[in-house]
């Protein structure tokens, strides 16, 4: 039917995208006969339908329409591009490609044709695995703000009305975006002018992409801007009821930047870190704060990944994660809370995952086809793309807290600080494992060759004839055993709630695959 009310190229965006309209664009598609307040609905629609039994207004049955149809020619090509653009964002799902067969058969074989279609299809699809996990992942995303002996016990959030942010990198600007685009008011204070800049800069590049786009109009732009403040000292702390610090990751410089913000913010202020995998109590260790110590880690790009990671310790106050946990529902995050350790849920689960396919390209396979083996399995991008996007100074700084605190399971590559030492750290200096040119577009350099070899050679690891032979589905088991394991372990040592939090986790925070029946 719904071609039938607002076109086929209109229809299947919907369709394939899922994405809500407002009232006012569905009425003005046709899919919406009128728009009327929620106190009149009823009412209309009483009176609608009874126009129609009196013959008052024409009874339009959409499934007969075909003013809005393209013709069978134009209509197999729209078709088509959208088999192409279907199997391209989501090469492993069928039910895309079963939904545009069934509009196609209505079409070209008739609207009852089209229904008999749709209804078989969907007999089939509702039994398939890909709705099992997406009918888990629905349920689980919920569930996640439940939490046992913190929200069930009627507090109430305290008002934040105004964040500071420690920190103008891509996660201190990506965090700073979230919150304007949520009406926050934002501080973000740098140590320097140069600093300063370059973070607004990215925040203005953030939005001005969104207008680009088309999802922000130039005004809005502007209106959402004129809420963020920069600042090179802490004067204006005082009025700021959450502080998020975001610098990198370094113990003392974090210590010490706590120290300054339990002397600058007022005293209910949450005091927050970003911080991937390092321990809040030695973080919070110069305070006598700790009851509002949260961690609020952020995934990168921290305006665009869907997960909060709130992080709590035994000693943080229920006030302090209540009122986390309704920022993250404000700034449209999910957000899940955590148990204090290094590398909280979803490093921890995943540290494995980047460490087994540095292994594999120690053992001779090439950084590229691990990628690609993880992308054929559903990842948005592979660990070493991943990693880039993270930069190489958070990659060192977890690796070291990892080789630290599970020295037995740690998997000890030179590849990275190899690069490093030649300045190749991810994307942000245009190399890493990729080669970047132009706008984060990311392509194999075989520059790396010589610093795999040299990593290969410190290792004593030899390439594996055998290895190299194994398939894309083996190369994505061997990097995902690993991680369900630690998730297990995370699980057990109660770092997480429950399972579903892990499986919500790893989608929302790594962008796994939601139609894989989770970890
Ligand atoms: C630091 C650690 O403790 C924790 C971590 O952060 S681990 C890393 C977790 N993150 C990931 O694993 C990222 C997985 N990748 C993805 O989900 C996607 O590749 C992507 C969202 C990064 C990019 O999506 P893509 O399908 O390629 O679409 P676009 O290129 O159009 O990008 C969509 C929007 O994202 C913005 N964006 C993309 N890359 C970056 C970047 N490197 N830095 C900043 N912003 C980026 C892009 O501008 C688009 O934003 P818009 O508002 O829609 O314009």
């Amino acid at each position: 039917r719904l071609p039938r009310l607002v076109g086929l190229t209109k229809a299947l965006e919907m369709m394939m995208l899922s994405k809500p309209i407002k009232a006012e664009e569905a009425h003005e598609l046709g899919l919406v006969d009128a728009v009327v307040s929620p106190n009149d609905l009823l009412n209309d629609a009483r009176r609608w339908a009874l126009d129609i039994c009196e013959s008052k207004r024409p009874w339009v049955r959409a499934l007969y329409k075909t003013d809005k149809l393209e013709s069978p020619e134009v209509a197999r090509e729209i078709l088509n591009s959208a088999r192409v653009q279907s199997r391209k964002q989501a090469a492993n799902l069928q039910h895309p490609l079963v939904c545009i067969d069934a509009v196609e058969e209505g079409i070209v074989s008739g609207p009852r044709a089209g229904l008999r279609k749709e209804a078989m299809a969907f007999q089939e699809l509702f039994f398939s695995g890909t709705c099992k996990s997406l009918i888990h992942v629905f349920f689980s995303q919920r569930a996640t703000s439940k939490v046992p002996g913190v929200t069930d016990l009627g507090l109430m959030p305290r008002k934040v009305s105004k964040v500071a942010i420690v920190g103008g990198g891509p996660m201190g600007s990506g965090i700073a975006t979230t919150l304007i685009l949520s009406h926050y008011p934002v501080i973000l204070k740098e140590i320097n002018e140069k600093f300063l800049n370059a973070g607004i800069g990215r925040i203005k590049e953030n939005l001005q992409s969104r207008v680009r786009k088309g999802k922000m109009t130039k005004d809005n732009y502007d209106k959402t801007l004129s809420l963020l403040t920069g600042v090179l000292d802490y004067e204006k702390f005082k009025s700021v009821d959450l502080a998020i610090e975001t610098v990198v990751e370094n113990v003392k410089l974090k210590q010490q930047i706590f120290a300054e913000l339990e002397q600058h913010c007022p005293s209910h202020c949450i005091l927050a870190t970003n911080t991937s995998t390092i321990d809040l109590d030695l973080i919070g260790e110069k305070t006598n704060s700790q009851d509002r110590i949260v961690g609020t880690h952020f995934f990168a790009p921290a305006h665009i990944m869907p997960l909060l990671e709130i992080v709590r310790t035994p000693r943080a106050s229920l006030q302090a994660v209540v009122t986390m946990l309704d920022v993250g529902k404000k700034i449209k995050k999910t957000p899940i809370v955590v148990g204090n350790c290094t590398g909280f849920a979803v490093n921890r689960m995943f540290f494995p995952y980047t460490q087994a396919a540095l292994l594999l390209v120690d053992h001779g396979m090439d950084v590229d086809k691990i990628d690609q083996a993880c992308i054929e399995f559903g990842m948005p991008i592979g660990p070493f793309r991943m990693t880039d996007l993270v930069g190489f100074d958070v990659a060192l700084a977890t690796g070291m807290q990892y080789l630290e605190n599970f020295p037995e399971r740690v998997y000890k590559s030179m590849l990275i600080p190899l690069m490093t030492e030649d300045k190749r750290t991810g994307e942000a200096s245009q190399k890493g494992f990729y080669k970047y040119e132009g706008k984060r577009k990311a392509s194999p350099d075989p520059e790396i060759t010589s610093y795999v070899e040299e990593s290969r050679r410190i290792s004593g690891a030899t390439p594996d004839p055998e290895l190299l032979k194994i398939d894309n589905s083996a190369i994505a088991e061997m990097v995902f055993f690993p991680v369900i394991n630690e998730a297990c372990r995370v699980l057990g040592e109660g770092i997480a709630f429950k399972a579903s939090d892990l499986d919500i986790a790893s989608i929302f925070g790594m962008g796994f695959p939601p139609y894989r029946n989770q970890l």
